[in-house]
C-alpha cells in the first residue's frame, strides 16, 4: 500500500456513517461551535434556497449549527436582501475590517468571514448549488467532532456536467479540477493525490487552522489549504467525506482560464517557482471577432492574505 492509499483508507468516509443524534451528542460533549460561512457573489437566484433549507433542518430543528453567515462578495444583484430574508446574518465582504481594505475574490470573502464569525468550526459552502442536499453540512462535521487529530474536511461527490444532456456522466463535471488541480497535485504535491474533489467548495476547517493560513483572495483558497495544512500539520490533519451528488451553476470555459491560472500561480509559488508575477498578471485569451481570432487580455488577481490570526482583535 502506498502512503495515499493508506492515508485513503484512514480518513475518508461517508456522510451516512453517522447519525445526526451521534453528532449532535459528539458537538455537546466537545463543545465546539460551529458557523456556517457561505461566500456569494450574485447569487440571488440560489443563495436563498441555500440559507432556508440549512436553517430548517439545522438551527431551528437541532443544535447542530450555530450560526450561518453569508458573505456578499461585492454583489450586484439582490444577494444581500436575498440571504438576509432567508434568515441569515449577512455581511459584505468590503464592509468587513475596513481597516483592512478590500480585494475582489471568493478566498477574501472567506479570509473576511473570520472577523464576524465565532464557531470553533467553519463549514464552508457554495451558494450556487442546484443539486444538492442539508445532509453536507454534517457530513462535513463529523471527522472535526469525533476525531480531534482531523483539522480540515474536504467534501466529495458525483459531480455531472448539466449540459442538458440526459446522459451526462457522473463525473464530467470539474474541468478545472480535472484538467489542472488533480495532475498538478499529482506531479507537484502527491501526499494530496487521494483527495477526490480538491476543488470541493464544501468544506470545513478548525478556525485556529484556517486563521493561521495565508489565503489567495481569488479561487485558489482551497488548493493552498490543501497544500498548506500538509505542509505544516501533514496529511493526517485532513478528512474527505463522500457527500453523494452535487451540481452547480457553470462557469463559462474562459472564466475558467483565470480561476486555472490563480491555482497555478499559488499552487507552483509552494513548489518553489521564483517567477511568481506580484498581485497578479495578464492571461491573453482569444475569441473569434468576424471569423479573425482576436486577443483578449485577462487580469487574473494573485494577491493573498497573510494569516488572519495576526489581525484578530
Ligand atoms: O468573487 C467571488 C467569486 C465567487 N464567489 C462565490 O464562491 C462560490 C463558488 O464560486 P463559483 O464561481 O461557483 O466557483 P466554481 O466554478 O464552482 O469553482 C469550484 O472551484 C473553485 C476553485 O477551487 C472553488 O473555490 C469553488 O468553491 C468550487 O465550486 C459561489 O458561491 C460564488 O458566489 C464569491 O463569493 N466571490
Ligand atoms: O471545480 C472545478 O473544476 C470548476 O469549478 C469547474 O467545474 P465545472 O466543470 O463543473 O463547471
Amino acid at each position: 500500500m502506498t502512503d495515499v492509499d493508506s492515508w485513503f483508507a484512514a480518513n475518508t468516509s461517508s456522510w451516512c456513517e453517522r447519525t445526526l443524534t451521534e453528532l449532535l451528542a459528539a458537538k455537546a460533549s466537545s463543545g465546539l461551535s460551529v458557523s456556517l460561512v457561505v461566500p456569494a457573489r450574485n447569487e440571488a437566484a440560489t443563495v436563498g434556497d441555500v440559507v432556508t433549507r440549512v436553517r430548517e433542518a439545522l438551527v431551528e430543528t437541532t443544535d447542530l449549527l450555530d450560526e450561518i453567515v453569508v458573505i456578499d462578495s461585492d454583489s450586484t444583484d439582490d444577494t444581500y436582501v436575498v440571504a438576509q430574508d432567508a434568515g441569515a446574518v449577512v455581511h459584505r465582504s468590503a464592509e468587513i475590517r475596513p481597516d483592512l481594505d478590500s480585494y475582489p475574490g471568493k478566498g477574501e470573502a472567506m479570509w473576511k468571514s473570520l472577523f464576524v464569525t465565532t464557531g470553533d468550526v467553519l463549514v464552508f459552502m457554495d451558494a450556487d448549488l442546484l443539486d444538492w442536499d442539508t445532509h453536507f453540512v454534517p457530513g462535513l462535521l463529523g471527522p472535526l467532532l469525533t476525531r480531534p487529530e482531523i483539522a480540515l474536511v474536504k467534501g466529495y461527490y458525483e459531480r455531472p456536467l448539466a449540459d442538458g444532456s440526459a446522459d451526462a456522466g457522473a463525473y464530467e463535471g470539474g474541468r478545472v479540477t480535472e484538467l489542472v488541480a488533480r495532475p498538478l497535485l499529482n506531479l507537484l504535491f502527491p501526499e494530496l493525490a487521494g483527495l477526490v474533489q480538491p476543488l470541493a467548495g464544501e468544506w470545513a476547517v478548525r478556525r485556529e487552522l484556517f486563521a493561521s493560513l495565508t489565503v489567495p483572495t481569488g479561487y485558489a483558497v482551497e488548493t493552498t489549504a490543501l497544500i498548506d495544512t500538509a505542509r505544516t500539520r501533514g496529511i493526517d490533519a485532513i478528512a474527505q467525506v463522500d457527500l453523494g451528488r452535487r451540481a452547480h451553476r457553470h462557469q463559462a470555459l474562459r472564466d475558467l482560464g483565470g480561476m486555472a491560472t490563480q491555482i497555478l500561480a499559488a499552487a507552483l509559488d509552494r513548489a518553489g517557482w521564483e517567477h511568481r508575477p506580484g498581485d497578479g498578471s495578464v492571461l491573453r485569451q482569444f475569441h473569434p471577432v468576424d471569423g479573425v481570432a482576436t486577443a483578449t487580455d485577462r487580469f487574473v488577481p494573485q494577491s493573498e492574505r497573510p494569516p488572519a490570526a495576526g489581525f484578530l482583535r
